[in-house]
């Protein structure tokens, strides 16, 4: 392996916090989150984000269905270098903003797996755009800074139990894979990192419409965390008025004085199922 820290200089070209890009330098450590994923020579892949090719090597390795999505222009060159020192040519390198990525399209009917060191800065984003798209998605494993990736963990009633935790284990069970230091990155980051593996529900309990009601009524509860759910769900993002949440709690039997961050995800959908006939549908 070709160091980050070395290509870069050499090509004069400045890893960009405002890409998110901190690269693995370790190829021991790209491996063995490559291998711990289970991926075999049949298995579609999509890699967020392939920077220098830390992980897209010993992905190409082991299947040759991939492909890479990556929006810094260049670090294209330099990636093509890297895949043709390994004899590499049959990965497919698109350059483009993963978040303007139609993974539909790249899915053509089959099912992905998604992997991906991902640039911290937007990794929420990418997460509810893979959420969104899960019909296209089967698995991801995902690298996230490791405080973001204990809120998508967290349990009702802990501190860290957020819209991105309820949102996510709606759609997928999720596990801890690895936490990896910061010396396995150029340059290090100031914090720790953890890959999480999702494995997205085939089977889902509300229909696409619902499903964005549960979204909306997940928000506008916690958008407002430290008020009790009579008033945090009142507000725009329902347009609902007082004594309509108050008939919604009632009938979901839900204590209106409980805030957001008790609710389980089952909770939320009893409390959306109870909120919809109130909605205005346009
Ligand atoms: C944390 S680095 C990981 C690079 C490489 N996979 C590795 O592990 O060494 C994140 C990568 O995502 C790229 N990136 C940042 N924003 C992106 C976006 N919106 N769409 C696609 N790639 C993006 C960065 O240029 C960088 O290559």
């Amino acid at each position: 392996m070709i160091y980050p820290g070395q290509l870069l200089k050499e090509k004069q070209i400045y890893a960009g916090k405002e890409m998110g890009q901190n690269f693995l330098s370790n190829p021991e450590t790209a491996r063995m989150i490559v291998d711990r994923t289970g991926i075999d020579r049949h298995t579609r892949v999509l890699e967020i984000g392939p920077g220098l090719g830390a992980l897209t090597i010993p992905i190409a390795k082991i299947t040759r269905h991939l492909t890479v999505v990556e929006k810094d222009r260049r670090l294209i060159p330099l990636l093509t270098q890297v895949l043709e020192s390994h004899e590499i040519d049959w990965v497919r390198v698109v350059n483009q903003d993963f978040l303007k990525t139609d993974i539909a399209a790249l899915a053509q009917g089959q099912k992905l797996v998604v992997m991906g060191n991902l640039p911290y800065n937007i990794s929420s984003q990418i997460l509810f755009q893979l959420i969104r798209a899960r019909d296209s998605v089967g698995s991801a494993f995902l690298m996230f800074q490791k405080e973001l990736a204990d809120r998508i963990l967290a349990t009702p009633g802990n501190k860290a139990y957020s819209r991105l935790s309820a949102v996510s284990q709606y759609a997928a069970d999720i596990r801890r894979l690895v936490n990896i230091g910061p010396g396995a990155f150029f340059p290090k980051p100031a914090v720790d990192s953890t890959v999480l593996s999702f494995d997205f529900f085939s089977s889902r309990s509300f229909s696409p419409d619902m499903e964005q009601q549960l979204f909306t009524v997940i928000k506008a509860a916690f958008s407002k965390r430290r008020k009790s759910l009579k008033n945090s769900l009142v507000g725009p993002d329902l347009g609902l008025d007082k004594p309509t949440i108050a008939q919604a709690l009632k009938s979901a039997d839900i204590a209106p004085e409980r805030r957001a961050e008790t609710l389980s995800v089952k909770e939320f959908e009893t409390l959306t199922r109870a909120v919809e006939p109130f909605l205005i549908k346009e």
